[in-house]
């Protein structure tokens, strides 16, 4: 039990990882822990489920141990169910210090959180919007003492994703002190990297876990080659089979939007299985819940958007699916990340459709591993295949009836209007943009007919400029 106690800890901390089943620091921990004791900035790299969270909690109750004041530290994290989970860490490791955190994030009553921050809580963990807000609207608290800024998945908060967190952000760094330990930790750091070094400028200390390959060795990294318009039959057929072969089973599915991910919710219950939703459309107690159901094994499937793929650590989860092929390598190495986790096995399946191609040569060139393709039983999943698309529609059309595209429409509004910009004012950019947008392909397309013309008509002996209208063929003379 000398691992914890060697990096710097004191005997009461070590005894809370004894306690809690971290028998020997990870690399990640033997990296990070001592030069975070010493006073340094860190940036960490490690893979998914490598321990990170403790890489940072341990260091800052120890340091809040010797100085406890309110607010020591601040955490910033882009999900709401992240911050959560980060807030358990603290929770749990900083017990026997009566530990005082506060979680701020968006979808949960504000003047309750004013007040909590008002406390002078040890730890606040938030989302940057929310924090942001407040910071804007309230003096009843301050964060510019903090000792610890830590920014868990620092390279998504940094990112101008489809949540863009830099006006947030700006707040926020321009309310910390310049004197503090700047903590910047993610998976996938490296892109960001210069970024990241402007906000860690205190004897930063970089820490990248060395390997060949980007995910984890556990991992199990599987492909399927399927047409787009079976997609879903070959989805019910994997859940099948596994459901067929393990008692003890849970399994995460990755959708690109909202909507599809309500869809193949509705559609894997009409299918009698277990399955719960998470995504941003969701109302947070509902999004809370789903979480909750699904960890403690009640539902075996979460299916859900990009909002899960981060950080989420849920030990039970076996499969990883994609349902639609991640954009983005760095997209596909959290999602699949939700699984294999601490040492764990695990697998991550992902339908391929044949426009999906490249993306999975992208994929396996980041992560320096090539999938491999996964076997199915063709037969069986031709024999579901026009009830499960019969199902699909069924719930397309139910999903219209309950307005979820006009719900979305208004929660756009909404976010807009949050973010002080004006709806219409936005919309009529937008449909501007489209404008220029459809000229410029009317534009392209003609060029292309005038080349084609061309081209026949060069093959057919024309020359000369371009021909404006098609040259009748050459008759007999
Ligand atoms: N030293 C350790 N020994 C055993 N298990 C550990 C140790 N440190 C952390 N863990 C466990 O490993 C799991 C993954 O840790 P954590 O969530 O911090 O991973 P992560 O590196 O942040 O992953 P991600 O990049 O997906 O966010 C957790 O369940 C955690 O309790």
């Amino acid at each position: 039990m000398g691992g914890f106690a060697e990096l710097g800890l004191s005997s009461w901390l070590v005894e809370q990882c004894r306690q809690l089943g971290l028998k020997e620091p990870t690399p990640v921990q033997l990296g990070c822990i001592p030069a975070i004791l010493e006073g340094r900035d860190c940036l960490g790299c490690a893979k998914t489920g490598s321990g990170k969270t403790a890489a940072f909690v341990l260091p800052i109750l120890q340091k809040l141990s010797e100085d406890p004041y309110g607010i020591f530290c601040l955490v910033l994290t882009p999900t709401r169910e992240l911050a959560y989970q980060i807030a358990e860490q603290f929770r749990v490791l900083g017990k026997p210090l009566g530990l005082k955190d506060c979680i701020i994030v968006g979808g949960m009553d504000m003047v309750t959180q004013a007040l909590e921050l008002s406390r002078k809580p040890h730890v606040v963990i938030a989302t940057p919007g929310r924090l942001a807000d407040h910071l804007r609207s309230s003096n009843t608290f301050h964060i510019k003492k903090i000792r610890f800024l830590v920014m868990d998945e620092a390279d998504r908060l940094l990112e101008q994703g489809c949540t863009d967190f830099t006006a947030d952000l700006e707040t926020i760094l321009a309310a910390v002190p310049a004197h503090r330990q700047t903590l910047l930790f993610s998976a996938t750091l490296t892109d960001t990297l210069r970024e990241l070094q402007g906000l860690a400028t205190n004897q930063p200390f970089f820490w990248e876990a060395q390997a060949p390959v980007r995910t984890v060795e556990q991992l199990d990294q599987r492909y399927l080659l399927v047409p787009e318009k079976v997609k879903d039959a070959y989805l019910v057929h994997l859940v099948q089979s596994f459901q067929d072969e393990h008692e003890d089973w849970s399994i995460i599915i990755f959708t690109n939007t909202c909507k599809t991910c309500q869809i193949l919710c509705m559609m894997l219950r009409k299918f009698n299985f277990p399955t719960v939703a998470l995504h941003s459309m969701m109302k947070q107690k509902e999004r809370f819940a789903a979480l909750a159901k699904f960890k403690s094994s009640i539902y075996r499937i979460l299916i859900a958007t990009d909002v899960a793929s981060r950080g989420l650590d849920i030990p039970t989860v076996q499969v990883v699916i994609n349902h639609n092929t991640p954009g983005l390598p760095k997209i596909y190495i959290h999602r699949v990340g939700r699984t294999a986790r601490a040492g764990r096995q695990g697998q991550a399946i992902t339908l391929v459709t044949q426009y999906d191609i490249h993306l999975v040569h992208a994929i396996e060139e980041q992560i320096k591993k090539q999938l491999e393709e996964l076997p199915v039983e063709e037969a069986s999943v031709l024999q579901i295949l026009t009830q499960v698309n019969v199902v699909r529609r069924e719930c397309e059309i139910k999903l219209e009836a309950a307005h979820f595209d006009e719900k979305k429409e208004i929660n756009k509004r909404k976010q807009l209007i949050l973010e002080g910009k004006d709806p219409d004012l936005e919309a009529k950019r937008k449909a501007e943009l489209a404008k220029i947008k459809q000229r410029n392909r009317r534009f392209k397309e003609k060029v292309g007919q005038a080349l084609k013309r061309r081209q026949v008509a060069s093959r057919a002996g024309y020359g000369g400029p371009l021909p404006r209208t098609p040259k009748p063929a050459p008759g007999p003379a």
